[in-house]
């Protein structure tokens, strides 16, 4: 038998902490605000964004929106930056990537409001083995659905297909916190089969449709599809051939309905964590 590991169970169990952690905050006097920002009105973030929005109304996460015209210039974007992080009222900025290559995109954001976990800092916390500073929201839901269904990380080969700077990366890091054996794999590896064949558990994360056959994994193998591709009719796949996987794999992430229905709650999370630090007025963050 193979488990379906459903994101939306996983969202909803994690939800109730979460309001709980709003209910704190309330009887305190705080309100979680976060600034989202946007520059240019490209980008394929829209949908993604709008579940964004609707997660945070939900939970009661104040949330405010500034957009700007890809015409910017560095000076007056650096300084906006400049102000928000400066502002004891936000808790939280989220800036949608990429950014038009004319603005610098280097420390944009103080550690304590990154929400996304991209800051240096944060990035540097991780790496010296330390979960708990702000962290990537889409590795972190990979880690809560594993949790979720107890999948025992410690020992584990896991075996990442991706090794991008917002899922693969972090992702490696965080396995290799809890005592997973960790292989990165990427375009370039060669023999890719052989290699996730090995494997305890498979994370692809290229949005490459299809790329995840059913020769790519051992039987009894925990699959997680973080992929996201659309096709000409707008329907969304994953990297993973979910209909020849599933024979073999002992537990299976679907897309949509996997992976993609945690991370705004990650992110919801992140926004409650950034509170928090404020609150406290982390040592730590304060030191960098
Ligand atoms: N700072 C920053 N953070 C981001 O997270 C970020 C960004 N910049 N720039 C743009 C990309 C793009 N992105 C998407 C996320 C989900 C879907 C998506 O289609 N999600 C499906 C979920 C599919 C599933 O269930 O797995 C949906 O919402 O229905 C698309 C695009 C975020 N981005």
């Amino acid at each position: 038998m193979t488990v379906l590991m459903v994101g939306k169970k996983v969202a909803k169990y994690k939800m109730e902490y979460l309001q709980d952690e709003m209910n704190y905050l309330r009887s305190k006097g705080i309100v979680p605000n976060v600034e989202i920002i946007r520059v240019g009105g490209k980008g394929d973030a829209r949908t993604y964004e709008n579940s964004i929005k609707k997660k945070f109304d939900y939970l009661g996460i104040r949330h405010h929106e500034s957009i700007f015209p890809e015409e910017i210039t560095d000076k007056v974007f650096l300084n906006f930056m400049k102000k928000k992080n400066e502002d004891d009222n936000i808790h939280g900025i989220l800036l949608f990537r990429p950014l038009p290559s004319h603005l610098t995109d280097h420390n944009l954001i103080v550690p304590e409001k990154d929400i996304e976990g991209t800051a240096p800092f944060n990035v540097g916390k991780i790496m010296n083995g330390k979960m708990n500073g702000l962290l990537a929201c889409t590795p972190l839901a990979v880690m809560e659905l594993l949790s979720y269904y107890r999948i025992v990380l410690q020992g584990a080969h896991v075996v990442i297909v991706g090794h991008s700077a917002v899922v693969g990366k972090p992702l490696s890091i965080m396995l290799l916190n809890h005592g997973a054996t960790v292989t990165i794999a990427h375009i370039y590896t060669k023999n890719l089969e052989e290699i996730t064949r090995e494997a305890d558990i498979v994370i692809s994360a290229t949005g490459k449709r299809g790329l995840i056959t059913k020769n790519h994994i051992k039987n009894g193998a925990v699959v997680v599809d973080v992929g996201i591709s659309v096709d000409e009719s707008g329907k969304v796949h994953g990297d993973v051939l979910f209909d020849e996987v599933i024979e073999k794999a002992s537990y299976i992430t679907p897309v949509p309905g996997g992976v993609g229905d945690v991370t705004t709650t990650m992110l919801a999370s992140q926004v409650l964590k950034a509170t928090k630090l404020a609150m406290s007025k982390s040592r730590e963050y304060q030191l960098q």
